[in-house]
């Protein structure tokens, strides 16, 4: 996941692959409820590992179930009728999901609770659902403001007593979450009489209390309903665990790749794009984004567990949509709408208002930074295109803390105008798809060429290894440490018995261009043997200085750096990173200190790790090694031509950072609006 405060997605060319999805959010909090409820164990296969479950498994660790997690699976042990422990206060994020049920399933099975979550979770409306429970007879107050949480119930007596006779009316108009709680929940009070659940106004999102249904059958909860108006939960109804249940991937998530498929095409002549996990017979109700995927052009194929997504029509065609059985697929719409020849409405999608955020204005206006024209109203949007390649620009997208702004936002790299796209707060995808970037990256194809990469070059202990790995780390960029290559070159070289000379020049270029090399969780290995201490000794610089001095040494290290050129971008420091190896970089900054700081920090360095080291002597190696890599005849340390020279002596490491960082946003098209 990158944790970075903005990850800069160059222009993309176009994507192919498999993509693995991760589980069902939906399907995930509701199996985690229901085995909550259960008697015995349930094993829980493929959950989701995001931001909404983590809060809901919190919640159930506290309420007094057993949770075991390995991995992906968790074995839940349910209250089976015992009461929850209590008192409570539960954590609910910004989880409707964990938040809606929760209150609902507590409010029934007594005790005293505090639900609350963050500050948008507390915009989120949850009073018809509380009205619904007060009307059963439970007791909810609301500790902010009237209709939204933190809420409080208050059974301190334990269970209470409940009106079931008269059926319970609840709105399906704002939310369908509202009628999934008490669907979930009133199984618990369903002993000896059967309860019924009446929706007054229509019932939005239909498709999300179908899943409900089927998950409560497979937890032996037989629920039946008149036209989706009327629901019975059948008397004699009880929690049964199924033993073990599969978590099918995100339909929601799909759609990003589906979309993905349908406007990109490969330069390497693969098909489209392939997405595991999900299939056309999803219990999930977005899965039926892929009709309006077709509907815009899109080539879909699929079987059980996959999708086959190719691109059909281009540019796109545009849609008048009703949305409301799609409303969290439908954003990505808004995006793929941005392709599309026309204009593309999209209707009945009020709902949207009280999500994550208000996700039509915050659709609208991010959509507007790239050029398009939205208009919106009340419970549409309506998306044209910007008119011209030229009229579209390059914009710094606000996340506004929603996961999907995020992810449907970066398909806009694919423009036609080849140009950035900068996603604000990327982290936020944690919410259900921790590792979206990286699945985008792993299918998105791009120019090598294409890929940013900063060259910091420089003498010895000039502060250039840790200034671009903290560039890197604030970018969310690859970092390469070119530097270690010669070191492990010439370890590998002595290891085999070869002296460092052009006698030997051969035979170490051999062994480089096939070294067993890899950098894993912050240390080096060579083959088996960790060598990121061996490395790093004085002595193991001054090998890697000889080393490097031999031309066919060097030209067998060019692949293996060049292969660090991968998306979204590079940080690399060396010597030569900037004249010879990545000569196109858009920034190259030549790092140096005097010698006399260059030889103290060395020393405070060596010390620290518990080194033995003389100042003096240290100053006298790190001369000779600037002179020795200054002046080989291959690829000598010299800043490139266009190279911006940072004399770092009386800056801290910080400061240093800043300024290449401050370089590095003044190449970028969305500077101005970044700063917001
Ligand atoms: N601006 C700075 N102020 C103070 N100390 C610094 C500064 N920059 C780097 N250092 C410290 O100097 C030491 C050497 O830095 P670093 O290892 O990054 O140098 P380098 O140029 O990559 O060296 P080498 O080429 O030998 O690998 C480290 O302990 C680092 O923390
Ligand atoms: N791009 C590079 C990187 C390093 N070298 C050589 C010269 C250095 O003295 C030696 C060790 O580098 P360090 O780890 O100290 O950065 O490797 C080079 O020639 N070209």
């Amino acid at each position: 996941m990158f944790h970075t405060a903005f990850l800069d997605l160059p222009a993309l060319d176009g994507a192919a692959g498999t993509v693995d999805l991760p589980g069902s959010k939906s399907i995930s909090n509701r199996v985690l409820l229901l085995a909550a409820l259960s008697e015995g164990t349930t094993v829980v296969h493929d959950l989701l590992a995001s931001d909404d479950t983590r809060v809901m498994l919190d919640a159930l660790r506290q309420i007094g179930c057993t949770v075991d997690e390995a991995g992906s699976t968790v074995r839940i042990t349910g209250l089976g009728g015992h009461a929850p422990r209590s008192p409570a206060k539960l954590f609910m994020g910004n989880a409707g999901t964990a938040m809606r049920p929760l209150t609902a399933a507590l409010a029934l099975l007594g005790g005293e609770f505090e639900l609350s979550g963050v500050p948008r979770m507390h915009e989120r409306p949850i009073g018809d659902l509380v009205q619904a429970l007060r009307q059963l007879g439970c007791l909810i107050d609301y500790l902010g403001n009237d209709g939204y949480p933190p809420l409080r119930i208050a059974h301190v007596q334990g269970v209470p007593s409940l009106a079931l006779t008269e059926p319970i009316r609840v709105r399906g108009d704002v939310s369908s979450q509202f009628l999934t709680a008490l669907l979930m929940a009133l199984p618990l009070a369903a002993g000896t009489q059967s309860i019924a659940v009446e929706v007054v106004g229509e019932l939005i999102s239909r498709p999300y209390i179908a899943i409900t249904l089927q998950l409560l059958e497979r937890f032996g909860i037989v629920v039946e309903h008149q036209n989706w108006q009327r629901f019975t939960i059948v008397a004699g109804s009880r929690y049964q665990s199924p033993g073990s249940v599969h978590v099918e991937s995100d339909a929601s998530s799909a759609s990003y790749f589906i979309a993905l498929g349908a406007l990109t095409t490969s330069a390497t002549g693969q098909k489209g794009i392939k997405i595991q996990g999900v299939g056309l017979d999803s219990i999930q109700g977005d899965i039926r984004f892929v009709e309006a995927a077709r509907a815009m052009g899109a080539v879909v194929t699929g079987g059980p567990n996959w999708l086959q997504v190719e691109r059909g029509a281009w540019p796109l065609k545009a849609i008048d949509l009703d949305c409301n059985h799609i409303p969290d697929a439908a954003m990505t719409l808004a995006v793929m709408a941005l392709y599309a020849e026309g204009t593309t409405t999209l209707r009945n999608i009020a709902s949207w208002r009280v999500k994550e955020t208000d996700r039509i204005a915050a659709m609208a206006t991010e959509l507007r930074k790239l050029g398009a024209t939205a208009e919106e109203g009340a419970d549409y949007i309506r998306v044209t295109p910007p008119a011209n390649v030229a009229d579209w620009k390059a914009a710094s997208i606000h996340t506004y803390d929603d996961h999907r702004v995020a992810m449907c936002f970066s398909l806009a790299a694919f423009n036609p105008a080849r140009l950035p796209v900068r996603i604000e707060d990327p982290k936020c995808v944690a919410k259900t798809f921790p590792d979206y970037f990286e699945a985008l990256f792993s299918v998105a194809q791009v120019e090598t060429s294409h890929i940013p990469v900063i060259c910091i070059d420089g003498p010895t202990a000039s502060g250039k290894g840790t200034v671009a790995a903290a560039v890197a780390q604030r970018l969310g960029y690859r970092f390469l440490d070119s530097g270690a290559m010669y070191r492990i070159t010439a370890l590998a070289a002595l290891r085999a018995g070869f002296a460092i000379d052009a006698d030997h020049e051969a035979r170490i270029a051999t062994l480089a261009q096939t070294l067993p090399v890899r950098f894993e969780g912050g240390k080096v290995w060579l083959g088996s043997d960790d060598v990121t201490e061996a490395i790093r000794t004085e002595e193991a610089g001054m090998n890697a200085s000889r080393v490097s001095a031999l031309p066919a040494v060097r030209t067998a290290l060019v692949d293996l750096q060049h292969s660090f050129q991968r998306l979204p971008g590079l940080v690399a420091d060396g010597r030569d990173m900037g004249t010879v190896i990545f000569p196109g970089a858009p920034l190259k900054v030549f790092l140096t200190a005097n010698a006399a700081c260059r030889a103290e920090r060395r020393y405070k360095q060596l010390i620290s790790k518990g080194f033995p080291a003389n100042i003096d002597d240290l100053r006298a190696d790190l001369e000779a090694r600037d002179a020795r890599d200054t002046s080989r005849s291959v690829a000598p340390l010299k800043p490139a031509q266009d190279a911006l020279v940072l004399d770092n002596s009386d800056l801290t490491i910080e400061q240093a950072v800043e300024k290449v960082l401050t370089w590095w946003q003044e190449r970028q098209p969305f500077a101005a609006s970044a700063q917001r």
